[in-house]
């Protein structure tokens, strides 16, 4: 039996995937010791993360060949503008994270090469590789989270971004993102392999750049 289409791509982004899903970042948040410096650095970049992750997600809205598809995007897109961004401005709050600095930070490499990728991904118009993008962020995201042993830390910031990534209608997305990848992606499977590879490189930087001062 030959792989769903979504688990070659992931076989062939290692050894990145594995070294995200088990990244420090990841061991840390588990037992809810993340220094709060790093979760301020962290999350102030991935802010502006979500930012062009929605700006794709509205792209595959536009590009999608089904209604299904469209509505189900479209729904999700509700969440991550809703109940994430919440989170982002209640943990600012708490990591005494102001404006200022939301603003006033650069942005480090990873982020300014995700934007740029999500970018480029939007621009060739082609739902399935809006998807491979889509998939990376949210599978690899999934799959960290999943990895998390009870119980959650007591620091809300660390909890919540667990359970964000790892609960019944994040999974439920998950599984229809790449049950769309596998149906619409082999027809463009070398540009989607690359924008895949591409993604899971920098969601490997993305968290080594936590650490980096
Ligand atoms: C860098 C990064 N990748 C994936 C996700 C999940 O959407 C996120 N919030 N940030």
């Amino acid at each position: 039996m030959s792989p769903r289409f979504t688990d070659a791509l992931r076989e062939a982004s290692e050894p990145d995937w594995t070294a995200s899903v088990e990244h420090r970042f990841v061991r840390e948040i588990a037992a809810g010791s993340v220094a709060p410096a790093v979760m301020a650095t962290y999350l102030v970049q991935d802010h502006r993360f979500v930012d062009s992750f929605l700006a794709l997600l509205g792209a595959a809205v536009a590009s999608a060949d089904t209604f299904e598809a469209r509505l189900r995007l479209a729904r999700f897109a509700g969440t991550i503008a809703g109940e994430e961004n919440t989170y982002f401005l209640r943990a600012f709050e708490a990591l005494g994270v102001d404006v200022e600095r939301r603003i006033d930070e650069p942005d480090k490499a990873p982020t300014t090469g995700f934007q740029s990728l999500m970018r480029e991904a939007a621009a060739t118009r082609s739902y399935p590789s809006a998807l491979a993008v889509l998939v990376v962020a949210e599978w690899l995201y999934l799959e960290w989270a999943r990895r998390c042993p009870e119980p959650l830390p007591p620091d809300f910031v660390q909890a919540e971004w667990i359970t964000l990534h790892d609960n019944p209608d994040f999974r439920d997305v998950v599984a229809f993102l790449r049950a769309e990848l596998d149906r619409t992606g082999p027809a463009e499977a070398e540009r989607v392999s690359d924008f895949f590879r591409r993604a899971v490189r920098l969601e490997r930087a993305f968290f080594d750049a936590a650490y980096e001062a």
